[in-house]
């Protein structure tokens, strides 16, 4: 099988690459052999609209057997640790929408989306093809073109959609291998919580290692072909 490995930036999946080098027979510059399958490596830059862009390139040349979208990502509950490895199954569109004075007002909301029309349930895009690992926390996700940091805005996407997840690019691998008919994972690490903004408490570092381990176990219990 051909699985492809996806993440906005090559700090995110170093350390597994670094162990691909070793372990994994390397037959171009991103594309790795193991145990019979073929690993290609994809970093498709932050936010939707270049993994979606990616993603679609690279799917219209040869859709892969699998793929995994690894990266770190905002937590919106103190009660999950940072450096939580997560499986998002469920992602939404958090400021795809209308302002309407002080009311925000999404794509459902305004009809110019319509619920339940590939590739959503609802007003949701669920994938529902990794039952597989059971290993990982299932989370909900919302993704955003400006990472939230301030009360209002959390507030909303908490009463909207009820998140647990926020990155900048899981609605588009979801939307992408959705409508593509390709199963896929989507795989965050817990850097910070989603609050307003204060870098010094994130735990990028934890973050990246723990989903670098997390890659690394999966790597290595791929079953012989
Ligand atoms: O310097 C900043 O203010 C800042 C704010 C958000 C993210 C960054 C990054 O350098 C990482 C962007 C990267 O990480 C994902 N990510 C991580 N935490 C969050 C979050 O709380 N909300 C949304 N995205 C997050 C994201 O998917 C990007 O790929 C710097």
């Amino acid at each position: 099988m051909k699985i492809l490995l996806t993440a906005a930036t090559i700090l995110e999946i170093q350390p597994f690459l670094l162990h691909l080098e070793e372990v994994a027979q390397k037959l171009d510059n991103k594309l790795f052999s193991y145990k019979g399958h073929q690993l290609e490596v994809q970093v498709t830059g932050i936010g939707m609209m270049s993994t979606a862009y990616q993603l679609g390139k690279k799917f219209a040349v040869e859709k892969p057997g699998f793929v995994i979208q690894a990266g770190i990502a905002g937590c919106f509950h103190k009660s999950w640790e940072l450096g939580e490895v997560v499986q998002v199954t469920v992602e939404h569109l958090g400021d795809l929408g209308a302002e309407d004075n002080d009311v925000i007002r999404d794509m459902f909301d305004i009809g110019l989306m319509k619920e339940n029309e590939a590739p959503f349930t609802g007003n949701a895009i669920v994938n529902t093809s990794n039952n597989f690992f059971p290993q990982f926390r299932q989370a909900k996700g919302v993704t955003v073109n400006l990472v939230s940091g301030s009360k209002s805005t959390i507030e909303r996407l908490t009463n909207v959609y009820a998140p647990d997840i926020e990155s900048m690019e899981g609605a588009a691998l979801h939307y992408v291998c959705n409508l593509e008919n390709v199963p896929y994972l989507q795989l965050r690490s817990i850097s910070n919580y989603v609050e307003v903004r204060d870098k010094s408490k994130w735990k990028i570092a934890l973050a990246i290692k723990n989903l670098n381990h997390e890659l690394v176990n999966m790597l290595d219990n791929l079953r012989l072909s």
